[in-house]
């Protein structure tokens, strides 16, 4: 049986550990079972259960506070996760096997982990070794999408983390919940963009010749390979939730391969015209 998992990516802040609570929720009231692991060695808060913590292997307090060492935030931070990737049996052991294993990642919020760092691409290659279909969720804050040169600089930090994991990934703008009526529809041209006329927008405002040229070829770049699109999430919107999970799901085949269920045997062996309806119950269940 194959096993699933999501990669839950973006920026410090970005909503990564509300998204993984929210969407562990979600499947507990579909009956259907989803386990969050914590990545984060410096997480303070989080209001899910945890399948493993990886603050029980190493936390960045110590690493910061150990005198050979002498890191601040970021540097212990991504010392933990070299340490991590350096321990992947400790993941092993806690993730164990069961049926139908499916797990979010809660990664941290340090960029650098998904652009340059080969951290999360070993992560990657190790859980697909365990047999894991693996889904990069990569999000943004939809707070900061509003104008088009931080939409721009956002579509770049996804295609970062898209490039260099080489996995499915699915785009999120999150907090939706804080937009009013219209900036909602405002930023409805950012979901699906057309970097062309997006571009268009900004460059009255722009000096430099040379800094409009590199966003023409960035935009058209985007544009002309259809490369991102983002969907908006917000976690007060039951069906917004199911539309995402079910993109994701369907990346990384989860219920393909879902045994159809046999028909309950009738008492009185009469026909039941919604019997063939139940008959294939059995697959993808939201
Ligand atoms: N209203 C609203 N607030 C949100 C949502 N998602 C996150 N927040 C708030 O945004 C803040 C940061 O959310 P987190 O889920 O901790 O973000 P994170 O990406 O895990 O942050 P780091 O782990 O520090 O990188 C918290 O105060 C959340 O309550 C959302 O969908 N709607
Ligand atoms: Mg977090």
């Amino acid at each position: 049986m194959p096993r699933f998992a999501q990669l839950v990516m973006g920026p410090a802040g970005s909503g990564k550990s509300t998204y993984c609570s929210t969407i562990q929720q979600h499947c507990e009231v579909l009956n259907r079972s989803v386990q969050v692991v914590n990545l984060d060695p410096a997480a303070e808060y989080f209001d899910y259960p945890v399948l493993a913590d990886i603050r029980e292997l190493i936390q960045v307090d110590d690493v910061m506070e150990d005198d050979s060492l002498r890191f601040g935030p970021n540097g212990g931070l991504i010392f933990c996760m070299e340490y991590f990737a350096n321990n992947f049996d400790w993941l092993a052991d806690c993730l164990g096997h069961m049926e139908d294993d499916y797990i979010l990642f809660d990664c941290p919020g340090q960029i650098e982990l998904y652009t340059h760092l080969p951290i999360m691409k070993q992560l990657v290659e190790q859980l697909q070794q365990w047999e894991f279909h693996v889904c990069g969720v990569f999000l943004v804050d939809s707070q900061f999408m509003v104008e088009s040169f931080k939409f721009v600089s956002g579509v770049m930090a996804a295609l970062s983390a898209m490039v260099s994991l080489e996995i499915p990934q699915v785009n999120i703008m999150t907090k939706m919940d804080l937009l009013n009526k219209k900036a909602k529809k405002e930023i409805e041209k950012y979901l699906d963009p057309d970097m062309y006329s997006l571009m268009q927008d900004s460059t009255e405002t722009w000096k430099s010749k040379k800094f409009k040229k590199l966003t023409k070829a960035i935009c058209e770049l985007v544009d002309d390979y259809s490369m991102v699109r983002f969907l908006p999430f917000d976690r007060s919107d039951e069906e917004c939730i199911n539309i995402v999970l079910q993109h994701i799901d369907f990346s990384i085949q989860y219920g393909e391969d879902f045994e159809v269920k046999e028909p309950k045997e009738q008492d009185d062996n009469t026909e039941d015209p919604s019997a063939s309806m139940q008959f294939f119950q059995g697959s993808v269940a939201d």
